[in-house]
């Protein structure tokens, strides 16, 4: 069934679980993705980013947010697991406009990069708008490095614990994700990986709120080898230790968003696919070389973070 996000990390904030939000761009990884929740029986956030909104409706974003919305909902209201799809990194009023008005679940309003009062002031009316339309909010403290898509900062900057406390009480924001060192994309840290988990453990203390990890991927190396041995260029590629994951969980993150592994793991199918069989030329069967590595990915991620069996 289709529902809002706010409903999935509720419960897994009490329980301490968490359950990754995983990025689409087109129709193979939601199917890949999907397969993968229902037979891991999980709760399912299916997440869009405003490139995937201007890719999907080829430049209108209005038909893109109801893109995503028609294919997710199509399969949500006819199967028993939990499935909510939220607009990642909300950055333009038009489009967080665009994913209320064609139903989304939820929204992230991204004002991260604004000094904290204009971060504060706009989520504020995000926050007024969406629940308003029984839309629940995601927001972001602190700064991730970084590249994805146009998610572009220079050094990141950590949050601040005694901030989020206010931020959150005075915007009334549904779930919030914290800058405690991970960056998006395949080349995260510049040495060692070192997230800030005591921050962390305070935003947690203080804020008691849902909370969402961006830059989650681990880059798992066994996809990384595959995709280089059929001609991919990821020299250096470097994720989140699934140590380190497992430790965010523990302390209180509850949503994992997890875009780069589904991209390595489809590229390393793909390529694999395409060296091996020359003579194919079915695209279903191409991108489904792909959609299968991203279902291995999918699945072990629920299981690692605990959202298997708590649908
Ligand atoms: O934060 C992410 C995804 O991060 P990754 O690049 O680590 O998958 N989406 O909002
Ligand atoms: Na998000
Ligand atoms: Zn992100």
């Amino acid at each position: 069934m289709y529902v809002n996000t706010k409903d999935i990390l509720e419960k897994a904030s009490k329980e301490y679980y968490a359950v990754p939000a995983f990025n689409i761009n087109n129709m193979e990884f939601f199917h890949a993705i999907l397969e993968g929740a229902l037979e891991k029986r999980a709760p399912l956030i299916i997440e869009t980013s405003e490139g995937a909104i201007k890719y999907a409706g080829n430049g209108d974003i209005f038909k893109g947010a109801r893109y995503f919305v028609e294919l997710v909902r199509l399969f949500a209201d006819s199967v028993d697991i939990p499935i909510a799809l939220h607009l990642d990194h909300g950055k333009h009023f038009e489009y967080i406009i665009a994913a209320i008005k064609a139903g989304y679940s939820s929204v992230m309003i991204d004002a991260s990069e604004k000094p904290f009062e204009e971060n504060l002031k706009e989520t504020k009316e995000i926050v007024k708008i969406a629940h308003a339309a029984g839309v629940s909010v995601e927001a972001e403290l602190g700064q991730l490095a970084g590249v994805e898509d146009n998610v572009v900062a220079a050094e990141s900057v950590l949050v601040d614990p005694e901030q989020a406390k206010i931020f959150v009480e005075e915007t009334g924001v549904d779930f919030l994700a914290p800058a405690i060192g991970t960056s998006h994309g395949a080349f995260k840290f510049k040495g060692e990986a070192k997230l800030d988990f005591e921050r962390l453990k305070k935003v947690k203390e203080l804020t008691k709120i849902p909370l969402v990890l961006h830059g989650a991927s681990s880059v798992l190396p066994e996809y990384v080898k595959m995709a280089e041995e059929y001609g991919a260029d990821l020299g250096g590629a470097k994720g989140v230790p699934e140590d380190q994951l497992k430790k965010c969980v523990e302390l209180g993150i509850n949503k994992v968003n997890t875009d780069t592994d589904l991209r390595i793991a489809f590229i390393a199918g793909l390529r694999k696919f395409l060296k091996e069989n020359p003579k194919e030329f079915d695209p279903r069967h191409y991108l489904g070389a792909g959609k299968k590595l991203v279902k291995e990915v999918v699945m072990n991620r629920l299981e690692f973070l605990g959202a298997a069996g708590k649908a």
